[in-house]
């Protein structure tokens, strides 16, 4: 333990101890508490740990390694092709949940479903709630569709494949909020990523030159969709304010309200449309 700690700390000072104890753990198939509980690894353990080993210092992110990513107390399966859900996103539930308890939301549709962290967290907290999930990425579909399951909430989710809330207007579903945690990556700050970051799928992060265009497309949409809604999206502290400008250069009657990380970097935003 203390030599695969050593070597992790080389790549990852910060949380060597913990990705020590969940690469162990994910190599005997238990729990973390579990591997306290033993003295010795079998040498062939020790052989796969290694390997995994070697999988981080090429910059194989750990959770693409362990197939899986605790969110607000759910363990989701992951798996490359998807973006691993970050703690930030829990902003976004606490603001959703606070929606849809004040104004009795029952419809919600979610660009963007990922793993599907957002709408299954959402499904599991509300009894009567009905999710309408989209995505471009069929791998992120498929995975999503799978955490549904196993979190037992597939009777409250509908995905679908295509781009922004077009699979639901063709359909005519109507919702009453939309959620997303849009790709907001821009241009000029791909160079600095972490080279794990840059082993996530490019669709879920790329957001153009300036990180904004998918929300200015997704204004344009419910601006042409004509209909008044509530969104709530994830944002980088960095485009706070180009988002802003987008918003009132296409809604003259929009109260926005913004909501804070603990470091107080913004991350939410609420778009009223009145
Ligand atoms: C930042 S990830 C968020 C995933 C997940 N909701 C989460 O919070 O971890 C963005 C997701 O949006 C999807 N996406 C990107 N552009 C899209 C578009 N135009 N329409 C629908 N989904 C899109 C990507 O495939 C990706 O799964």
């Amino acid at each position: 333990m203390i030599w695969l700690k050593k070597e992790i700390e080389k790549f990852n000072p910060e949380s060597a101890w913990l990705e020590a104890e969940l690469l162990i753990a994910f190599v005997l198939n238990k729990e973390r508490a579990f591997i306290y509980t033993i003295d010795f690894l079998e040498e062939e353990k020790i052989e796969e740990i290694k390997r995994l080993l070697d999988l981080r210092k090429k910059g194989i992110p750990l959770n693409y390694i362990i197939k899986k990513k605790e969110f607000y107390n759910t363990e989701f399966f992951i798996e490359k092709g998807v973006l691993i859900p970050r703690n930030e996103t829990e902003i976004l539930i606490e603001v959703a949940k606070d929606s849809i308890l004040r104004e009795g939301y029952y419809r919600v549709a979610e660009v963007g479903v990922g793993s599907g962290n957002i709408s299954i967290t959402l499904a599991k907290e509300f009894e009567n709630i009905k999710i309408y999930a989209c995505d471009i990425s069929p791998k992120a579909i498929k995975i999503a569709r799978f955490n549904a399951e196993i979190n037992k909430v597939s009777d409250k989710i509908e995905f679908f494949y295509g781009p922004f809330i077009y699979p639901l207007i063709y359909r005519n579903i109507d919702f009453e909020i939309l959620l997303s945690n849009p790709p907001y990556v821009a241009s000029y700050e791909f160079p600095f990523l972490q080279k794990e970051v840059k082993r996530e799928p490019w669709e879920a992060l790329y957001g153009g030159w300036d990180g904004c265009e998918f929300y200015r497309t997704l204004f344009k949409i419910l601006k042409d969709k004509g209909k008044k809604f509530v969104a709530i999206l994830e944002i980088s502290p960095f485009i706070y304010k180009k988002v802003l400008n987008i918003v009132k250069r296409f809604f003259n009657n929009v109260i926005v309200e913004s909501f804070e990380d603990s470091l107080g970097y913004k991350r939410v935003l609420r778009v009223v449309w009145q």
